[in-house]
């Protein structure tokens, strides 16, 4: 699909998709309890429509839609291969709670999944006592669990996603289980896995120097819970509204765990006009200067801080471009190649991203397949000098299926091609 955005004034009033990293966690956590729950607010996003399939296919009862989901949990061996779309998060995070079983499971995707890196799933596993491949640290990954446990270091600076998982399936070890995390990068994550576990009844106990202990044999409990709004998929209308207009976001939770809440720090460096209230995040147009940011533990702000660097006046500094390779797209590379269509200067200095501001001008991009550059290159849109076209924007489905409809809500002009 093509899709093409006019120069825009933005104004309006929009409802945030849901989050498809609460959401896939609570599925997945919600499928390990014995018996049954209700997850209001998945969503649709094709990122949570994997994990409700892969909680299918290990045995768990799933019914309902993206409003309210009931889920019936007891995991059993799937002797099918599990396919989990094109979702990172999904793949490792059932690689360990598929290692639960003394058999083989084999686990595989589709499209830039079959791309990235997985060696950090067997790292980890392997040194709690299951037997892992993997076809040179790629898909297709088979895991021969059981967990036996016990006590092992492990390197974050790659993913989080992995520790993630490890933690998950950890109360299904035979021996309780202490990870201790080197360079742990991304870790509001962490914490997001830590209170949604939490919140479904499994402790995880904190010590020092990043070191984490679950003891065996605790059990997830069923229970009611409501997804919350997505601050990653927001940050992009948020951005709309600093460069373009005005906009108000309802069902967002200031107070919430997501790494990409911090979008709220950039823009306020920036100098865009924000009120924050418990039900209404407000974001009008401002002056706005280049700003330094430090994305270590929010790589997903990425794409949409560029297209804010790319309306302010100076060179924006990012930190944390070596969390990008194994994205979706190697994502630092293809927002330097796609804002160089649109006339945006893009320098890449080890592990800092300058992104020079200026005249945006109308191109044709491409999304290479990633939900995030595309919605970076529409945002861009609303300032250029003229129509910027994305191409294969349909890749937005697998975070934020509404984008567009979104856009058009907030009397973004756009046409499909
Ligand atoms: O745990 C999660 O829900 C996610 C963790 C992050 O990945 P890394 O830990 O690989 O940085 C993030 O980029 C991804 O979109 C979602
Ligand atoms: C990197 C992302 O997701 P995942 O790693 O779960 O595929 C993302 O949503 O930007």
């Amino acid at each position: 699909m093509k899709r093409l955005i006019a120069p825009s004034e933005v104004k309006g009033k929009l409802k945030a998709p849901a989050s498809k990293s609460v959401a896939q966690r609570a599925i997945a956590m919600a499928s390990m309890a014995n018996g049954h729950s209700t997850i209001y607010n998945v969503g649709n996003s094709n990122d949570s429509l994997a994990a409700i399939d892969i909680c299918k296919k290990m045995g768990a009862s799933i019914s309902g839609d993206g409003s309210k989901l009931s889920i019936t949990g007891g995991l059993k061996w799937p002797s099918d291969e599990i396919h989990c779309g094109e979702s990172g998060l999904s793949i490792r995070m059932f690689s360990a709670i598929a290692s639960i079983f003394d058999k083989p499971v084999t686990l595989t995707g589709e499209g830039s999944l079959a791309n990235r890196p997985m060696s950090m799933i067997t790292d980890g596993l392997t040194k709690l006592g299951v037997s892992c491949t993997t076809n040179n640290g790629k898909l297709p990954i088979t895991v021969n669990g059981p967990i036996m446990g016990g006590i092992i270091e492990v390197d974050g600076s790659l993913s989080s996603q992995a520790i993630t998982g490890l933690l998950m399936a950890a109360p299904f070890a035979k021996n309780d289980v202490t990870i201790r995390v080197k360079n742990l990068n991304s870790r509001p994550y962490i914490d997001l896995t830590i209170q949604l576990m939490d919140e479904f009844n499994v402790k995880v106990d904190r010590q020092s120097n990043d070191a984490y202990r679950i003891v065996s044999g605790q059990k997830y409990s069923p229970r009611n819970f409501n997804v919350e709004g997505d601050w990653s998929g927001a940050t992009f209308m948020l951005v709309a509204g600093a460069i373009a207009g005005e906009v108000d976001i309802t069902n967002l939770n200031p107070k919430s765990l997501q790494a990409d809440k911090a979008i709220i720090e950039a823009l306020m460096n920036a100098g865009a006009s924000i009120s924050i209230d418990e039900s209404n995040i407000s974001v009008r147009k401002g002056n706005l200067k280049a700003f330094d940011f430090d994305a270590r533990n929010c790589p997903d702000l990425f794409p949409p801080l560029v297209a804010l660097a790319a309306n302010c006046q100076g060179k924006t500094k990012i930190l944390g471009v070596n969390r990008l390779h194994g994205k979706e797209s190697d994502r630092a590379a293809t927002l330097q190649q796609e804002f160089a269509k649109l006339g945006v200067n893009i320098e890449i200095n080890n592990d800092i991203m300058i992104v020079e501001g200026g005249t945006i001008k109308s191109a044709t991009t491409h999304s290479h397949g990633d939900h995030r550059i595309a919605m970076a290159c529409a945002i861009a849109a609303l300032n250029a000098n003229g129509e910027v076209e994305i191409e294969n924007a349909e890749a937005v489905n697998k975070s934020y299926p509404d984008f567009f409809e979104d856009l058009q809500k907030i009397q973004i002009n756009q046409e499909n091609r």
